[in-house]
């Protein structure tokens, strides 16, 4: 691991691992982590021998939110409207590459929305979500109330928002807040699993329409549809496609072309 102590960073290939590591405080972010996430993700995006992320929290546990004894003692996350920086850090960066939560134990309140800003969402027996900050009048500043909606729909997402309550693992699935299973201690692996085989696919095409996908949320439909063959003329400019074709077209398998 290198990076600051409160967040490391590992490179597996073209995968890059970020792990919250403050585990006395079941990973609860500080001004120095939220810091330490948002660097490693500019720095992820930036670099071309990188393809996919994975978030993941040390020892157990993803993320129990904002560090609430710093908040105690004055020394919160900063909270600016402006610019790409949230409270926990990366929660409003768009990055042009895709994000795997790999998630053991709680992943409340902040945590949950460091979740919600990640592509996809690994789940393993342990993992617990909620909007934990209900009890203690912190509210949701880093996207949770814009992508939970979004993910799980508008009436579960009011049950939550309003509640506060525990979501476990199975009902997380069932509602689409997470992705993918793994059993305890593994989450980290599926998700390896994962990001390799969506490192391996084509790169530009797969960004392009990630971040169309993305994109629709906030467009009417004729702009999305307009934005989404731009995208898509950009992937065919690349000469991506014609290698994948010519690829198809000689018998090689679906990674064959690359
Ligand atoms: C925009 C963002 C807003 C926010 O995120 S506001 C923060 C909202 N966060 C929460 O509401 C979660 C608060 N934490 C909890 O509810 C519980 O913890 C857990 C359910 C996550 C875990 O429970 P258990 O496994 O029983 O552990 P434990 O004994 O409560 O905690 C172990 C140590 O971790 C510290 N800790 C836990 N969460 C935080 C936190 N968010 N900020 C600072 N410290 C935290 C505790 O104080 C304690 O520490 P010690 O061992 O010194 O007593």
């Amino acid at each position: 691991m290198s990076g600051a102590a409160s967040v490391g960073t590992r490179r597996e290939g073209a995968v890059l691992i970020v792990t919250i590591n403050r585990p006395a405080r079941r990973n609860a972010v500080d001004r120095e982590a939220a810091q330490a996430l948002y660097d490693a993700f500019k720095a992820f995006d930036a670099d071309d021998t990188l393809s996919v992320a994975i978030l993941s929290g040390a020892e157990g546990n993803f993320c129990a939110g904002a560090d609430l004894q710093a908040v105690a003692a004055g020394k919160g996350n900063p909270v600016r409207p402006e610019g790409d920086m949230g409270p926990m850090g990366p929660t409003r960066l768009e990055l042009s590459k895709p994000v795997i939560a790999a998630i053991e134990g709680y992943a409340v309140a902040g945590g949950m929305e460091l979740a919600l800003w990640c592509d996809l969402r690994v789940v393993s027996d342990t993992a617990r979500f909620g909007i934990f900050c209900r009890r203690f009048g912190v509210p949701l500043i880093d996207g949770g109330t814009v992508r939970l909606p979004r993910l799980i729909g508008a009436s579960r997402a009011t049950d939550l928002i309003l509640t506060g309550r525990e979501v476990g693992p199975d009902e997380a699935l069932a509602i689409g807040l997470a992705n993918y299973a793994a059993p305890a201690g593994k989450a980290l692996d599926r998700a390896l699993q994962l990001a390799n085989d969506i490192a391996a696919f084509p790169q530009n095409c797969m960004r392009a329409d990630r971040l169309s996908a993305m994109r629709q949320w906030s467009l009417d439909m004729e702009t999305a549809l307009k934005a989404e063959i731009e995208g898509g003329l950009e992937v065919l400019k690349s000469g991506e496609t014609l290698q994948g074709a010519t690829a198809f077209t000689k018998g090689k398998g679906r990674h064959g072309a690359f």
